[in-house]
C-alpha cells in the first residue's frame, strides 16, 4: 500500500488516508452498535419498566447519551468507588423517600441509578467488583469523607444471594433495611407494578400476578442462586448468573422481597448485627426527618446541621425512569388478596417478631395481616401455585 501511495504521489496518499478513515469509522460504528445492543439487552432485562419510557431505543437521544455514560463508566471502573452502604429493602417500604433524602446530604455522592439492579444483570450477567464499580462515582467525584450508596430493594428478592455477593464485594459496607407490614407492602407493589407502562404485566389482576409469582417460586433458579451464594461464602469473588435467573429475580418483586425475617437474618449473618439498621415504615412516615437523621448517623455522617424538608412522600417514579399509568386500578386490598397474602406471610411475621420483638403497624387498614386468617388461606396458596 505504501509503495502504491508513493508511486501515485500525494493524491494516492490522500486516497489511502480516506480509506483508512472510512475503515476506522466503520469499526467504531460496529463497535458502538454492538455495545449499544449488549447494554440495552442488559438494561431492559434488569429494568423492564424502561420499555414504557423509551419507545424506540435507536431513535432516542437520551438512550444514546446513557449508552455513552455507561461506556465511560465501564472504561473507568478501576478508578470508581464501591458503595459504602446499601438500602437493600424492602420494596414499597419507603426506599424512594430514603433515597431522595440521602441525595440531600452534601457528603453523599449519587450513584448512576436509584436502584442499580446489579445483581439482576444491569451490567451483564457476569457479576464482579469491576462491573459493580462502573455504576458508582470516581474517587475524584467522591473523595475521602464522602460516601456513595445503592438503594436497590430488589436485593430482598434473594437475600441469601444478595448478601453473599455484596458482602464478598464490600465486606465493610453498612446495610439499611426498611420494613412495613408485608401484606400492605405486597399490595402496594401489586398496585404499582400493574401500572408500569411497558411491562408485560401492565394491567394485570392481583390473581394473575400472584399466580405468576407462585409459579416462578417453583423454579430451580432459586436453588441455583443459593449455590452461587455458597460459592461466594466459600471465597469466589465473581459469579455468572443466567438470563433465566435475572428474569425470575426481577419479576418476583411482589411476594418474595417482603419475607422480612429471611432478609434480616441473611444480611445480619454476613455483615454483623451492628452493621444492619432496621427502619420501620411507620417511623419513616410519622417522623421522616428524625428517621433520616438516624440513617445519616448510622452511616457515619453529620446528622445535625443539615436542613431537611420535614415530611416528603417520594414515589418511585419520581426517582426512576418509569412511566406509571395515572389510572389507579382497585385501590383497596380485596378480601381475596388479603387472605392469600396473610397466609403467605404468617410464618415470616412470627419469625421476625421473635428475632426483633418488633410488631407491624398497618397504615391502610388495621385488619390487614391478621394472622388468624392464615390457616384458612393456606389451601388457596397451594392451589394457585
Ligand atoms: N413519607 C411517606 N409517607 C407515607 N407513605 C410514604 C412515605 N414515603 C414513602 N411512602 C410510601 O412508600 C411506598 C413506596 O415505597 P418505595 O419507594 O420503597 O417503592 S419502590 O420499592 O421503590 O417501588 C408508597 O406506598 P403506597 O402509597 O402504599 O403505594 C409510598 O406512598
Amino acid at each position: 500500500m505504501l509503495l502504491w501511495a508513493q508511486s501515485h504521489g500525494t493524491a494516492g496518499a490522500g486516497c489511502y488516508a480516506r480509506i483508512a478513515g472510512l475503515g476506522g469509522g466503520l469499526v467504531c460504528l460496529l463497535g458502538y452498535v454492538n455495545f449499544f445492543a449488549w447494554l440495552w439487552a442488559c438494561q431492559l432485562r434488569a429494568f423492564p419498566g424502561y420499555r414504557g419510557k423509551y419507545k424506540n431505543l435507536w431513535l432516542t437521544f437520551t438512550v444514546h447519551w446513557e449508552t455513552l455514560k455507561r461506556f465511560v463508566g465501564l472504561l473507568t471502573s478501576p478508578i470508581r468507588r464501591l458503595p459504602d452502604f446499601y438500602v437493600v429493602g424492602c420494596p414499597k417500604c419507603g426506599t424512594s423517600t430514603i433515597y431522595h433524602y440521602l441525595t440531600l446530604h452534601p457528603r453523599i455522592v449519587l450513584p448512576a441509578y436509584k436502584e442499580s439492579r446489579f445483581i439482576w444483570g444491569r451490567t451483564g450477567l457476569y457479576l464482579s467488583s469491576l462491573r459493580l464499580r462502573s455504576l458508582f462515582p470516581t474517587w475524584i467525584q467522591c473523595p475521602s469523607g464522602h460516601l456513595t450508596f445503592d438503594a436497590d430493594p430488589t436485593a430482598a428478592v434473594a437475600p441469601k444471594f444478595a448478601s453473599a455477593l455484596l458482602h464478598r464485594l464490600t465486606p465493610n459496607a453498612k446495610i439499611i433495611i426498611a420494613y412495613r407490614e408485608p401484606v400492605e407492602a405486597a399490595w402496594s407493589m401489586y398496585r404499582f407494578r400493574s401500572r408500569i407502562k411497558g411491562r408485560f404485566d401492565f394491567g394485570w389482576t392481583f390473581q394473575q400476578m400472584y399466580g405468576l409469582e407462585r409459579k416462578l417460586a417453583q423454579s430451580s433458579c432459586w436453588a441455583e442462586l443459593d449455590a452461587l451464594a455458597d460459592s461466594l461464602d466459600e471465597g469466589a469473588t465473581s459469579v455468572w448468573i443466567t438470563p433465566d435467573i435475572a428474569f425470575h429475580g426481577v419479576n418476583s418483586s411482589m411476594l418474595r422481597p417482603q419475607r422480612i425475617a429471611d432478609v434480616l437474618a441473611e444480611f445480619e449473618a454476613r455483615f454483623g448485627q451492628g452493621n444492619v439498621l432496621l427502619i420501620p415504615f411507620s417511623a419513616l412516615v410519622s417522623s421522616t426527618e428524625a428517621t433520616m437523621r438516624r440513617i445519616y448517623r448510622f452511616v457515619g455522617l453529620d446528622a445535625e446541621t443539615i436542613q431537611l424538608p420535614s415530611r416528603l412522600n417520594v414515589q418511585p417514579e419520581d426517582v426512576m425512569e418509569l412511566v406509571v399509568s395515572k389510572e389507579t386500578r382497585c385501590q383497596s386490598l380485596t378480601d381475596d388478596a388479603a387472605r392469600l397474602l396473610t397466609a403467605y406471610y404468617a410464618e415470616q411475621k412470627l419469625k421476625f417478631a421473635e428475632m426483633t420483638g418488633e410488631t407491624f403497624e398497618c397504615h391502610t387498614d388495621p385488619s390487614i395481616g391478621d394472622v388468624s386468617q392464615g390457616s384458612a388461606a393456606s389451601e388457596d396458596i397451594g392451589s394457585i401455585s
